[in-house]
């Protein structure tokens, strides 16, 4: 896979890497799941973080949807709602995360969704290590993360980032270093990263607000995040 990472990466200053281009500790897959297995993660996740709304939210989800019926032909990002229709999160002054709704996932909806199983199943043969953590995380079309390190004590050595709907881009710096290192990485709708090791714990990852913002396009995103049990 590290030919195609190459075609992705904006390498926007020194990146020491075996292979020249991305850092050791950073896989990046492009086109990990195909059109199908991504809308059966990107309706599963919807569905879960959808059933912690208010009455008020899924009553305007339902009548919107019963208005604006998904055709099959759809891109990813028809299957969100317009933002009004979710509880975002603005978050405080201090947040690294803006205009969001998350949840932890205790287990996935695998007997409501024929064809979930082996979709995850294919997922969970990424893991470096077993005994791991899921959350959701819904940004808004207005939403961004600001450059963070994941706190270390909540989770072990490697995270694993699925991305599905709108393409953001995920920006990796090293502020550690003498000299600077970043790289700028655009994550389309069934990509999938896997940072480990030195990245996990020393390199800020942050994801930039949408080029879309301000547009009526719809610039939403979630994430299933994975990461070790500690
Ligand atoms: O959405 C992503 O890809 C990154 C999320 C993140 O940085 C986090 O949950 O700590
Ligand atoms: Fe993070």
């Amino acid at each position: 896979m590290a030919h195609l990472s190459k075609r992705f990466a904006t390498l926007t200053s020194n990146v020491r890497s075996s292979n020249g281009l991305l850092p050791d500790g950073f896989t990046f897959f492009p086109r990990f799941f195909d059109t199908h297995e991504r809308q059966l993660l990107l309706t599963a996740a919807l569905s879960q973080l959808d059933a912690t709304e208010n009455i008020r939210a899924r009553r305007l989800q339902i009548d919107y949807r019963a208005r604006n019926p998904i055709s099959d032909s759809d891109p990813d990002e028809h299957l969100f709602l317009p933002d009004c229709c979710y509880t975002f999160h603005e978050g405080h002054y201090d947040n690294v995360i803006r205009d969001y709704r998350e949840m932890r996932l205790t287990s996935w909806p695998e007997s409501e969704f024929r064809g979930l199983t082996p979709v995850l199943d294919r997922l969970r043969a990424l893991y470096p290590s077993r005994n791991t953590q899921t959350h959701l995380l819904h940004l808004a079309s207005s939403g961004e993360i600001f450059p963070h390190i994941d706190n270390t004590s909540a989770s072990g050595k490697w995270i694993l980032g699925v991305s599905l709907g709108s393409t953001r881009i995920l920006r990796m710096e090293s502020p550690t270093s003498a000299v600077s290192e970043r790289f700028d990485i655009p994550l389309p709708s069934g990509s999938v990263y896997l940072q480990r090791d030195d990245i996990r714990y020393h390199w800020r990852h942050a994801i930039l607000p949408s080029i879309d913002r301000g547009m009526a396009k719809c610039a939403q995103r979630i994430s299933i995040m994975i990461r070790v049990r500690v």
